[in-house]
């Protein structure tokens, strides 16, 4: 079994148990500029910030860390959005992460979890959540069709998480505001940057592109950048960096002029 096979697995027990509780309905999620729209509107590559405490390829990153107190340092030092993960057993996240973090920050906030029913988006929306991760190698073509008009009708954000071609074909026909690259082989854990650089070119012209995993330098957003990326999601490298200011100001580096007059 994969990793991913193996989290899915899980997540099957967990919508069980979700079925039996009932979430707030919220009619609308809490008012915030689109993380979209204030991608669109900037000539600085953006950075979603992550809140995670451990993953399955690095093990514990930082359990004990605040995360109201890391959200807020994230936002003051110009984080497009917020990441929270949420998953428990894999993650050591929570949708209590969600919740603190949403409450305390004016920023967009991504339920980074592995969304395979709707009651998730149900509860991640009761928890503030404004942007909901779908991953396109987790899902039938059939449930990511139900599960993105589903979080659309919810007036949700969807980032569309893809790996490789053909996955980025399943993407395409849905014509996401939010595509997600993930350089990361959520089977493997490999890492390779150059994902971006490959699925860019493939993207539905219409869609923004957000390139995730495995930036640590200037130089990595900088490759993101130029391969068309308006944002990047980071988790680790902001999780252990010692001086926020500067790794945020260095990682928002300049979008490139042609790219800045793409839709995306
Ligand atoms: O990070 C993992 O080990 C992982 C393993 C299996 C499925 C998902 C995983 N990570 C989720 C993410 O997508 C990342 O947290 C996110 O893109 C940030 O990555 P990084 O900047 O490399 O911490």
């Amino acid at each position: 079994m994969t990793i991913l096979e193996k989290i899915i697995a899980q997540k099957e027990k967990e919508v069980a148990i979700l079925l039996n509780q009932t979430f707030d309905q919220v009619s609308s999620p809490r008012q915030v500029t689109p993380l979209s729209e204030s991608l669109l509107t900037s000539d600085r590559l953006g950075v979603i910030a992550e809140i995670k405490r451990s993953s399955p390829s690095k093990g514990d990153i930082s359990l004990a860390v605040d995360p109201v107190a890391r959200a807020k340092q994230y936002e003051t030092n110009g984080a497009s959005a917020i990441s929270v993960l949420t998953d428990k057993t894999f993650f050591n996240g929570s949708m209590g992460d969600l919740q603190a973090v949403s409450n305390a920050v004016d920023l967009p906030v991504l339920c980074k979890d592995f969304i395979i029913h709707p009651v998730q988006i149900d509860q991640a929306k009761a928890a503030g959540a404004t942007i909901v991760l779908l991953i396109v190698a987790a899902l039938s073509e059939e449930q990511l069709n139900e599960l993105f008009n589903y979080a659309k009708k919810q007036n949700l954000e969807v980032l569309c998480e893809v790996h490789n071609a053909k996955e980025m074909e399943v993407a395409n026909n849905l014509k996401p505001n939010l595509i997600g690259i993930n350089n990361r082989n959520l089977k493997t854990f490999e890492v390779d940057l150059h994902t971006t650089e490959q699925l860019a070119k493939l993207a539905y012209p219409g869609s923004i592109l957000v390139s995730e995993s495995g930036m640590k330098t200037n130089v990595d957003a900088q490759v993101a950048a130029t391969a068309g990326a308006r944002a990047i999601l980071v988790g680790e490298t902001l999780m252990r960096s010692e001086d926020l200011a500067a790794t945020l100001q260095s990682l928002r580096v300049s979008i490139p002029k042609e790219s800045l007059n793409n839709a995306r």
